[in-house]
């Protein structure tokens, strides 16, 4: 490994105008460098490393050959982009990666121009850059049929001058990311109106765990045995052609031939297609690029990468180096943590799946390409004929399972947060107004840390809470949560169960499990004049709360049915309720409270403790909660506040 400070090439550029400075055989020396820079960057800060290392090629490629910022490169999910940050003049800003204050671990529009599209979740890609696309085309026709001058910003950024022609749009989608739907339908819009756009396939066999699927088998059938040798012959095929394959593309309706392939879904969907080509061969890479970047019409690219590549130890296990801790790069192996040694919530769900599945045979598991995530390794082992990894498809994920529900399974649907709002409509149209027992594993809800607003689950309450049928569950340790899913099971319609990233307070889980009587609350304490009401994750602060202020505390349980009867109680006897929750407060479960007791005339003050009503930057998880106040001490002096302003 090249030492920290050697990186001659690298020193040399702050922006991709430098890069293109660079003759064409300085970049296999400049990847390298940058191989090495990130690999040591992320070894200190933690964070995205496989994806990319496995672009740094295409990464200097698109640069070198397309004229960025003008020319828009929009890139898919964003966790491959740190070569891309560091060649678009963060290089020095690497060791601020997903701190607070710091570099976004994603492409983030307020950070740099180079960033043309935020991003996080997957396959938006190709959707953003036609609407770039369009926007472009249309801009160059209004500048020469008006004249009113153009516009020279949108959104925050620099527009480029339409007099000089649109500019060129490229996106960057994983074979991942190419499992949900969105892509398809931008693959669809595009071909239909022969957009002028690039799509690049990086396809890696890979998502965070092995990719899934019929067309990863098509695209695996598509370079069948050529990944290293194959590939790498099918970027010389490229170059062999290079001087006619213009010519070529004009000539044939049937498209670049020549190229490995005879024919694909893709030509089929209006794209011409080329392809395969050698990922990490980036003077190759290079020259078909240049070549591609002058066609007209909807193009795509197949390139084919190692996820991981050039470090041994993410290529050997890329998934668990796609996202990673500070780790020794002698050895791969995370730095020692202050990881708790009690299991996470994600743990306690994947336990009780497997224990649950092997007393109820209708139970089947589905995640939308989470297994690892959600903590459903275990499972699949033990039961592979109930376990489905759908692919990075949330909507489907959804309506599967209400399928499912139909031919009298128990479906349990483990999703992030953050990515069940993609499947909005097929929760609310397909499970919930149809009442199917669908069980919802809510996972990652609240502030996620480091990965920032594009992946907390601030809306969940929020979002389930409105809709009738279902019952929502927010346990307050390992053991609720637990029960809440033996709960969940038994209920003869839709439920949910919503749990934080990590460990919680360290509750020892029961063997046994016990359903809970639905929308009753445990009232823990009785106390004096101020009642809190805690969801969640805020259940055991407010409970230190409230013996050091001697105050009542209820742990909620259920946003949904409330338990009305205790709220009526409670309202009657204290002069102020103080709801806390680890959600936007806007709609959250502490509004369903609000809006219950005024519907029945209470008179009680109350307040609401939550998630502010802003997108939360990335930082620690304990950071984000002292930020929003919701950590013991911020709870303590809003607490502190609320009761002084209600006894003034
Ligand atoms: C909507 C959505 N669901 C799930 C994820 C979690 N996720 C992040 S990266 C990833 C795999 C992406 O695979 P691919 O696009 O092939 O990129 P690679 O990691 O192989 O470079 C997944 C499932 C996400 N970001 N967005
Ligand atoms: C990019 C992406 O969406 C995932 O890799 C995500 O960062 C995983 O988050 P967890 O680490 O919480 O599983
Ligand atoms: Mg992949």
């Amino acid at each position: 490994m090249t030492k920290a400070t050697d990186y001659p090439l690298l020193d040399r550029i702050d922006a991709p105008s430098d890069l293109r400075k660079l003759d064409v055989n300085q970049l296999p020396a400049l990847s390298h460098e940058l191989r090495n820079f990130v690999v040591e960057s992320v070894s200190r800060t933690g964070g995205h490393l496989g994806s990319s290392l496995g672009t740094i090629e295409l990464t200097i490629a698109i640069h070198y050959v397309y004229n960025t910022p003008r020319d828009k490169l929009v890139w898919d999910v964003g966790h491959q982009t740190y070569g891309h940050k560091i060649l678009t003049g963060r290089r020095h800003q690497m060791p601020s990666m997903r701190k607070q204050g710091g570099l976004a671990g994603f492409p983030n529009r307020a950070e740099s121009e180079y960033d043309t599209f935020g991003v996080g979740h997957s396959s938006t890609s190709i959707s953003a850059a036609l609407g770039m696309a369009l926007a472009a085309r249309q801009r160059t026709r209004n500048s020469s049929a008006s004249d009113q001058p153009p516009a020279t910003k949108a959104a925050g950024q620099a527009l480029a001058d339409p007099a000089q022609g649109p500019e060129k749009v490229v996106a960057v989608i994983g074979d991942g990311a190419l499992t949900a739907g969105l892509a398809y339908e931008a693959l669809n819009h595009a071909g239909g109106i022969k957009a002028d756009m690039l799509v690049i396939l990086n396809d890696n066999d890979m998502s965070i765990s092995p990719n899934v699927g019929a067309m990863n088998k098509y695209l695996a059938r598509m370079l069948s045995g050529k990944f290293v040798s194959g590939a790498r012959e099918g970027s010389k095929r490229v170059l062999s052609h290079v001087p006619s394959m213009l010519e070529l593309a004009r000539r044939t309706e049937e498209h670049v031939k020549g190229m490995v392939v005879p024919s694909s879904l893709f030509e089929e969907l209006g794209f011409n297609y080329f392809g395969p080509v050698d990922g990490h061969d980036v003077e190759s890479l290079v020259a078909v690029l240049r070549n591609v970047r002058e066609l007209k019409g909807p193009v795509f690219l197949h390139v084919v990468t190692r996820k991981g590549q050039g470090y041994k130890f993410a290529e050997q296990d890329p998934l668990a180096l796609h996202a990673i801790g500070p780790f020794d790069t002698a050895t791969g192996k995370v730095l020692k943590s202050s990881k708790s040694n009690r299991p996470t919530y994600t743990q306690v769900f994947g336990q009780w799946l497997c224990d649950m599945a092997g007393k109820d045979d209708r139970l089947i598991g589905i995640t939308p390409a989470m297994r690892e995530g959600s903590g459903m390794v275990a499972f699949e082992q033990q039961f592979p004929d109930r376990y489905f990894d759908v692919g990075i498809a949330e909507q489907h994920a959804v309506t599967l399972a209400a399928g499912l529900a139909c031919g009298g399974m128990r479906p349990v649907v483990a999703i992030y947060s953050t990515f069940f709002q993609r499947s909005y409509d097929q929760l609310i149209h397909d499970v919930v107004i149809q009442n199917l027992p669908v069980v919802f594993a809510i996972d990652r809800a609240g502030l996620v840390g480091p990965d920032g607003p594009t992946h907390s689950g601030s809306f969940d309450f929020s979002f389930m809470r409105c809709l009738p049928n279902i019952v929502v569950m927010a346990p307050a340790d390992e053991n609720e949560c637990r029960q809440m899913l033996y709960t969940a099971m038994q209920i003869d319609g839709p439920s949910s169960v919503r749990y934080p990233r990590g460990n919680g307070p360290g509750v020892d889980v029961d063997e046994l499990m016990t359903a809970l009587p639905v929308g009753k609350a445990q009232l823990r304490r009785e106390g004096k004049r101020v009642a809190l009401l805690a969801f969640g994750t805020l259940v055991e602060p407010a409970q230190q709360l409230a013996e050091e202020l001697d105050f009542t505390m209820v742990n909620m349980r259920f946003v949904k049915p409330l338990d009305t009867e205790l709220l009526e109680s409670i309202a009657q006897s204290h002069d102020l309720i103080i709801t806390l929750e680890e959600n936007s407060i806007a709609g959250g479960a502490g509004a369903g409270v609000l809006e219950y007791l005024s519907q029945v005339g209470a008179t009680t003050a109350i307040k609401l403790i939550g998630l502010p009503d802003e997108f939360v930057e990335h930082g620690s998880r304990e950071e984000l909660l002292e930020y929003c106040r919701l950590d013991l001490a911020g709870l303590r002096e809003q607490i502190n506040v609320l009761v002084a302003a209600q006894a003034a």
